[in-house]
């Protein structure tokens, strides 16, 4: 960088500031008069004169408040835009934009190159010209997209081609440029190496600066219904589908809003870590939501198997799980479904005082009265017309029972008032609204006034009546809401039912084994506990039976760690949202709950798609841990050598060997000790809940936080986490527990271990009792150190 460079950087940098403070203090004034003129509109309301007692009064009046109101609505817009706007510049005051480039189109070679600059916003003054383009302008792809000459981008009217003269990039701090350098790369090495050293920290920070190609490629995808991204760890696949929210809200501004977005993240501590990305680009935050929160919202009465217990409790059932995790099975539920057209139905009587109401062959017999092309919903809903004709036939047979002559010798003066006074509602109707609404009119005096009856006889029987829809409005709300189905027996019949739908030898499954199971899951449903794998099948067979069609306003779903849903959950989801686009991101080395048959996921869930709509953007380079760290990590799977460390050098990761327990216990104090020293933030991790609570107790005199449930804050300081916390985390330095020949042999604890050392950014440190563990012994001896502590 030469000193006029600079200096004429430095110019243009004191130029474009001088222009943002002028539009800055001038949106202070806009703010402050918007704020004036809608205190002046809001005192106009005094003279709003109410007329009333002509009908050209009443309209004039109507007509001065609609103006009044659409006068302070006008005003509280301009009030918010100016207040968006006077945000966006205080951001550009400290550091307008990062990257310039410059660029000719190929077609007009003989002009002069045209400069943008690149930031976090766009910005333009009063004649218009661009000072600074926002980084997701089409323009601005030609930063992230390759080095010098001629780059292809896209834009909204078709591909463009531009010759690229210049790339340079800024560090600005506080208005003064701090360094400057100029690249023939997409983005040079230097500031990524730069943005890479940085510490740790609770929150994950935007990347705009230092997106690579790859990543932009993940970013700007429109044209796919399924964006598949594979990663590996650490490669920024996270990072870049924050991004691509961002991305998606400024390209489609006006027609999409945040709350149609919607991530289903691995667990909540990251839904924490990844909260600020989104404010701090300037945009709103998506819906996030883990599975099981999903799962367990929709089934209130029914505790769905925990992250915890998922992990701990999977082993032994791996068949089955398959199974009921597979695409077959999604295919079967939906042969069941359409089975309960014939015959088959589960039903409940609707009960009335102990007694059945209406009995469910009553019900089964309206069900099944449909002609047999009906669909299932259409069935549901004539049924329920129906079954609400029957329950107000019942008014009249109920009213002559001795139980409404008791009620009405036992109204109290209040009750008695309250009948007498309010409109008459009809069964089935919107009760609740209808009441509230009647009272409120009674109390005003303007609903129908206090009746007189002309005789005992019409008194008793308009009590009755109301008493009488009263008691049975609870069964109509039963009916509304499908009450009448028995969907914890249509669960278990379907279960009972299903070697005749699916081929259970194919998932090598056995009858007995097949019965056996079905009742366990009939003990826990008495129980009313299910696990996630079982829960997905039962929500999706509710919403087959009652007709339910998703939620149809959602356009985009994320869905981070893919690797970690069955294809069944993944078919339920697609089901569930029909009009999203979907992006998925995994890892299938970090396959922790779902282990081997994880592999065919991909396909699995493509298969749902239009093939052409479908693509698949593969990460090789890792970016979060150092060379050394990749270089160990991978050569923990069987399949890592296509993973791509980022030249980023440090210390080789360590693996201590203590005699005993009680060694390791020492060897982790003393290496917590040294991480505190050199400011590295650590993280211990165990494999399971109860080896992190263990250790907690072990580290009690240590300033060390046990991280045991998901529904924590991550602490800034030392933590201990079980693995599947970890997932999607990262930490400056990280401790494997009990990384040992005990602990961490099995063929399926690979990824587990893998997915573990991963998190950490500069330093690993791996400490067991006992034997080496297998699976870190095939691990080159010259890519880590080994201590016998
Ligand atoms: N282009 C980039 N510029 C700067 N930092 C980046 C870039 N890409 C990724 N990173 C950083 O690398 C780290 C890992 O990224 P991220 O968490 O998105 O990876 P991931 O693929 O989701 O990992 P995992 O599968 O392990 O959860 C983060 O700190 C992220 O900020």
């Amino acid at each position: 960088m030469s000193n006029n460079q600079l200096t004429s950087e430095q110019a243009y940098l004191d130029q474009t500031l001088g222009k943002i403070n002028h539009s800055l203090e001038e949106t202070k004034e806009e703010i402050k008069k918007s704020k004036g003129s809608l205190e002046n509109v809001a005192s106009a309301w005094d003279d709003v004169r109410v007329k009333t007692s002509t009908y050209s009064g009443i309209v004039e009046t109507a007509m001065s408040v609609r103006q009044q109101q659409q006068a302070i609505a006008e005003r509280e817009a301009a009030k918010s835009r100016a207040e968006v706007r006077f945000q966006t510049l205080a951001k550009q005051e400290d550091k307008p934009y990062f990257a310039r480039i410059d660029f000719q189109d190929p077609q007009e070679e003989s002009q002069k190159p045209e400069s943008i600059y690149i930031g976090l916003a766009s910005y333009s003054d009063e004649a218009g010209k661009f000072w600074i383009y926002d980084w997701r302008t089409p323009v601005a792809s030609i930063y992230y997209d390759g080095g010098l000459g001629k780059v292809d981008y896209l834009t909204p009217v078709g591909p463009q081609q531009a010759n690229v003269t210049l790339k340079r990039q800024f560090e600005i701090e506080s208005g003064k440029i701090v360094t400057l350098f100029d690249t023939e790369e997409a983005i040079g090495d230097a500031m990524l190496l730069n943005a890479l050293s940085g510490e740790s920290s609770t929150k994950m920070k935007s990347i705009v600066t230092t997106i690579q190609k790859e990543q932009n490629k993940i970013i700007r995808n429109t044209a796919a219904d399924l964006l598949f991204v594979q990663g590996a760890a650490g490669s920024g696949k996270t990072a870049a589908i924050m991004q691509r929210v961002a991305y998606l809200l400024y390209r489609y501004r006006g027609k999409l809003n945040s709350g149609q977005v919607v991530m289903f993240s691995p667990n909540q501590l990251f839904n924490d870590y990844v909260d600020q990305v989104l404010p701090e680009l300037g945009e709103q935050n998506l819906v996030q939501l883990t599975f099981f929160q999903y799962a367990s919202r929709r089934l209130p009465r029914i505790s769905v198997q925990t992250l915890a217990e998922r992990f701990e409790q999977t082993a032994g059932n791996e068949k089955i799980d398959r199974m009921l995790g597979s695409l077959e099975l999604f295919e079967a539920t939906n042969r069941y479904a359409q089975s309960l057209n014939q015959s088959g139905l589960q039903a409940k009587s609707l009960n009335f005082r102990g007694e059945p109401l209406i009995s469910k062959e009553k019900v089964l017999e309206i069900y099944y009265q449909y002609n047999s092309n009906y669909k299932l919903s259409q069935r549901l809903e004539a049924t329920q017309d129906s079954l609400l004709r029957s329950l107000r036939a019942q008014v009249g047979v109920q009213m002559k029972k001795d139980w409404v002559e008791l009620a009405i010798e036992n109204l109290s003066k209040e009750e008695y008032d309250e009948m007498v006074g309010a409109g008459s509602t009809r069964l089935g109707d919107d009760q609740e609204g209808d009441a509230a609404a009647a009272t409120r009119r009674h109390q005003l005096g303007e609903g129908p006034q206090e009746r007189e009856f002309k005789s005992d006889k019409q008194e008793r029987n308009f009590l009755a009546k109301k008493i009488v829809t009263q008691a049975l409005r609870p069964i109509a709300k039963r009916i509304r809401r499908s009450g009448f189905i028995n969907i914890n027996t249509q669960f278990v019949d379907f279960l009972r039912a299903l070697p005749e739908f699916i081929k259970l030898a194919d998932f090598s499954i056995s009858n007995a084994e097949w019965d056996s199971y079905v009742q366990r899951v009939i003990a826990d449903l008495k129980e009313h506990k299910l696990t996630l794998t079982n829960t997905t099948v039962y929500l999706y067979l509710y919403d087959l039976i009652t007709g339910k069609h998703g939620q149809r306003d959602i356009r985009y779903l994320f869905i981070d760690e893919i690797q970690d849903y069955t294809p069944f959950q993944l078919a339920f989801l697609k089901f569930s949202f029909p009009n999203a686009k979907f992006t998925v991101l995994g890892d299938l080395n970090q396959a922790i709950f779902t282990q081997d048959w994880a592999n065919s996921l991909e396909q699995d869930f493509a298969s749902l798609f239009d093939q052409d709509k479908v693509e698949l953007i593969e990460l090789r380079q890792t970016y979060r841990s150092t060379e050394q760290i990749t270089n160990f990590s991978k050569e923990l799977l069987q399949n890592g050598r296509a993973i791509e460390a980022f030249n980023r050098d440090d210390e080789l990761p360590v693996m201590q060997l203590a005699k005993d327990e009680a060694g390791a216990l020492q060897a982790v104090k003393k290496q917590l000790a040294e991480n505190a020293a050199d400011d590295e933030k650590t993280a211990i991790i165990t494999q399971t809940l109860q080896a992190a609570q263990d250790l907690a107790q072990n580290l009690a005199e240590e300033d060390v936080t046990l991280i045991h449930s998901e529904n924590q804050r991550l602490a800034p300081g030392a933590v201990i986490i079980p693995s599947y916390l970890a997932k999607g985390l990262e930490f400056d330095a990280v401790i494997i527990w009990q990384a040992d020949a005990k602990h961490y042999s099995q063929a399926d604890q690979q990824r587990l271990l893998y997915t573990v050392s991963t998190r950490a950014m500069h330093r690993l440190t791996l400490i067991g009792a006992g034997e080496l563990s297998p699976l870190i012994a095939n691990v080159p001896a010259d890519l880590y150190s080994r201590e016998q502590v």
